[in-house]
């Protein structure tokens, strides 16, 4: 099910702004990578052209190629629609549907794509919760707001609902940033049990985060304000935390800038 993701020469743009430059990387099925780097060096940005996100911005464009496995998802007649699917996306503040029920916020996807029998959303509703860990704090509440949750609670839904349309990649921009030390813990264990099932690339901030749950971490950074961002290096996680090859990768993961 998990797909390996295969950029190259990936340029991003909003309108005549080049945010992102000449970013080539793979990522491997069935692992976590994480985007570490300063605050505007692209990370957001090249996170969205993995889902054709980035294109649904107001000038946004992308050169270069995204593969997915062998599929070519910037190619011509490919459905937009159609990859956002394959490849889900949590962001960073959670966003459950807010006057629909828990219920009802997981399967706002299948719904959507006409699914209507009930036997078969009440299999999805279940089998997505206990995949996002949250079955047991809210079966007794399925009929209730999902806006009533938890903050964590609420991230772990919004996960729950990107799971139930059966994703192939899960992209995180961020999902703890909003979230108290206990639900960032539950989220990365749930994040560490996903990646035996999906592909799964990870926006993050908090540099033990990136430790604690990615195998691989690709450093991007900015040679200045305004210039394009660049994938600096990408190694195993291990590596680039104890040995990075680049200065500048060494330079931020020990805290001297960004
Ligand atoms: N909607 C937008 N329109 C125009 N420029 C944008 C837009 N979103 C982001 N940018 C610019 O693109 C560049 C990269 O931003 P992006 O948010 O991808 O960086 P980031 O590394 O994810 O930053 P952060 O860590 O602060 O979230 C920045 O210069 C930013 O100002």
């Amino acid at each position: 099910m998990a797909k390996r993701i295969d950029v190259s020469d990936l340029n991003v743009y909003y309108g005549d702004f080049k945010a992102v430059e000449g970013v080539s990387m793979t990522v491997e099925p069935r692992s976590v990578t994480a985007f570490i780097g300063p605050s505007g060096c692209g990370k957001s940005t090249f996170l969205r052209t993995l889902n054709r996100m980035h294109e649904v911005i107001p000038g946004g464009r992308v050169e270069g190629q995204v593969m997915l496995d062998d599929q070519d998802l910037y190619a011509p007649g490919v459905d937009p629609v159609g990859v956002r699917r394959t490849v889900g996306m949590v962001f960073q503040r959670p966003n459950p549907f807010p006057t629909m029920t828990v219920r009802d916020n997981v399967v706002a996807g299948l719904k959507l794509n006409g699914v209507k029998n009930k036997g078969k959303l009440d299999e999805v509703v279940e089998r997505s919760l206990k995949g996002a860990n949250l079955w047991n704090e809210v079966k007794d509440r399925l009929d209730k707001p999902g806006a009533g949750l938890s903050g964590g609670q609420q991230q772990r839904l919004c996960i729950a609902r990107a799971i139930a349309v059966e994703p192939q990649v899960l992209l995180m921009d961020e999902p703890c940033s909003a979230l108290d030390p206990i639900s960032t813990l539950a989220i990365e264990d749930l994040i560490t049990e996903l990646k035996d099932r999906y592909t799964i690339v990870i926006v993050t901030h908090n540099m033990q985060q990136a430790a604690r749950v990615s195998d691989r971490t690709a450093f991007f950074n900015l040679a200045a304000t305004g210039k394009p961002g660049r994938l600096i290096e990408m190694d195993d996680t291990q590596k680039i935390f104890n040995n990075p090859t680049e200065k500048a990768t060494e330079d931020y993961i020990s805290g001297r800038f960004g």
